[in-house]
């Protein structure tokens, strides 16, 4: 499903109304009818709606008025100057104001209101939304904010619709009803939140309108990514489903390269294979019997690699994964030079890994194939020396201009998170804050590398891998809540590799 930002659902609409001819009054209609299609289901009869003064507010007057005819209980406010309403919104107010409805502007009524109705809609403030919530306003979203059942009309009024950040202050909505598509603030950063349930609705916008505009960002749907997913012949065997090899573990973490191993198991690869050092064989070897070792010599606290058992390995291996619990050592960045410069099959390069290859990420610029860099913002930061508070603000333009300067996959980890080639976005919304425990990214690294080794291209190992990591998370969080830890997530990952795949259903 595209994702759009402020200025391209601008260009549709105006390619609709300016194209095609279909006046701006018809998709205002049309979006209140979408607004009154939800409303029914929720069974309320006492409906409060506050509008402001653009388009936004319009899709509220016309609301209005649908569910009057249908005798609902409404009150309509709104607190600007109505002289301040023009274009479509004006013939709308005009319509309810002829119809002998009164628009009130107290705040104290307005409280009451909301206190006695089943729901309060919020058609304040949507995509035009510019700088901060101005003072008059914030009061009006605080009484919002305290209806039973919040229904925002586009995007809930404070959040900016390209960044997802709260302007001030916002409406924490339960149900988002959009139109056409889904906007940058209603998955990113705290719009997701504010957000609540967003549900996309069709307003009569011709597809092309959509398709004519070069959308570059794009989230899961229904279909998506699982129609990735590959089927499994009958006629198989182990050999068809890769060979990988994860590098990483120590002595003080053996646990990261067991949580590796095994996910790259259950997340289908034919054949996984440990390389770490021989101190942990004993715990290794106990805990994932299902796995193949390439045990080598500690040096140092660390795993010792030369270019000969390297070259060995890559004989082995189709896919290759280093980092998980490998440290950060100086001596280790020649080995991951090595492999970049001469390893042929695609690479993950993930936690330490990552460390060690901010010593010097020029190396990279020598990869021989496609890697995936698995970065939280702290790794990414250590990557481009951009604070941490940049990145987290700047999420899709940093990963994206890391991964084209570096022509790498870059995932950038987080609540939604980035992955991107350098051009194409894709914004995983699976996945819940319990997720944020210990181990919990080298599962995804055993994810990706499996997926790498069955075949995948390093974008949709990256883009599949995201989301089914966090349909795991989401899973484990049905069972343990947010005390869910890294192994319930390897527990949950052969969720959607089966054969009836499409008869899977996900909300
Ligand atoms: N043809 C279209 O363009 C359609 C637009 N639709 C609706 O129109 C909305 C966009 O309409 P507009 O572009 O008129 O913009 P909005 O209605 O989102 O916001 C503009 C209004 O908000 C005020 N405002 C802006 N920043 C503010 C701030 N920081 N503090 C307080 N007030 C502020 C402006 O003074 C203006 O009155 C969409 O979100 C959607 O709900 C729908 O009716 C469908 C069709
Ligand atoms: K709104």
């Amino acid at each position: 499903m595209k994702v759009v930002n402020a200025n391209e659902m601008r260009e549709i609409d105006k390619r609709a109304i300016e194209k095609y001819k279909i006046p701006g009054i018809i998709l205002m209609e049309n979006a209140a009818y979408a607004l009154l299609e939800e409303i029914e289901r929720l069974n309320g009869k006492r409906i409060t709606i506050v509008c402001g003064t653009g388009n936004n507010g319009g899709d509220g007057f016309a609301l209005a008025r649908l569910l009057l005819i249908r005798g609902y209980d409404v009150e309509v406010f709104c607190f600007s100057d109505p002289e301040k309403v023009k274009g479509d919104a004006r013939i709308n107010l005009d319509i309810l104001l002829n119809m002998g409805i009164k628009v009130y502007n107290d705040l104290n009524k307005l409280e009451n209101s909301i206190r006695y109705s089943d729901v309060v809609v919020d058609a304040l403030l949507g995509t035009g939304l510019s700088g901060e919530v101005k003072e008059e306003l914030k009061n009006v979203i605080d009484a919002i904010n305290k209806g039973r059942l919040k229904l925002s009309v586009d995007i809930p009024s404070g959040i900016n619709s390209d960044t997802g950040s709260i302007m001030g202050t916002c409406v924490f909505a339960d149900i988002t009803v959009t139109f056409e598509c889904l906007k940058l603030g209603h998955i990113l950063s705290e719009g997701k939140e504010a957000s609540g349930k967003v549900i996309v609705k069709k307003i009569g916008i011709p597809v092309s309108c959509i398709e004519e505009q070069s959308v570059k960002i794009f989230t899961s749907d229904k279909e998506y990514p699982i129609s990735l997913i590959k089927k499994r012949r009958l006629d198989t065997n182990k050999g068809d489903y890769g060979k990988v090899a994860i590098i990483g573990g120590n002595y003080k973490m053996s646990g990261a390269i067991i949580l590796a191993l095994k996910s790259a198991l259950r997340s289908g690869a034919g054949l996984v294979c440990g390389v770490f050092p021989k101190t942990i064989l004993d715990r290794v070897g106990a805990l994932v019997p299902e796995a193949v070792y390439f045990p080598c010599e500690e040096k140092h606290e660390h795993i010792f690699l030369d270019d000969y058992c390297l070259n060995i390995l890559f004989q082995k291996s189709n896919a290759i994964a280093f980092g998980v619990g490998i440290g950060n050592f100086d001596e280790l960045l020649h080995p991951l030079q090595y492999i970049l410069e001469h390893y042929e099959g695609p690479l993950v390069i993930d936690a330490d890994g990552l460390n060690v290859l901010s010593r010097n990420k020029t190396i990279l610029k020598s990869a021989k194939s496609k890697v995936i860099l698995t970065p939280h913002p702290g790794e990414m930061s250590r990557l481009t020396g951009y604070d941490i508070d940049y990145i987290n603000k700047n999420r899709i333009n940093v990963a994206k201009s890391f991964a084209k300067e570096y022509n790498s996959i870059v995932l950038l980890k987080g609540s939604s998170t980035v992955v991107t080639d350098g051009e194409f976005i894709y914004i995983n919304r699976t996945g819940n804050p319990g997720m944020a425990t210990a181990g919990s990214g080298d599962v995804l690294t055993g994810v990706l590398v499996s997926l790498l080794g069955q075949g995948y291209s390093p974008f949709e190992a990256a883009i599949l891998g995201s989301f089914i990591h966090g349909i795991s998370g989401d899973r484990a969080y049905q069972k343990h809540g947010y005390g869910l830890t890294a192994m319930d997530l390897v527990d949950n990952l052969g969720f959607l590799f089966k054969k009836d795949i499409g008869s899977i259903k996900l909300e």
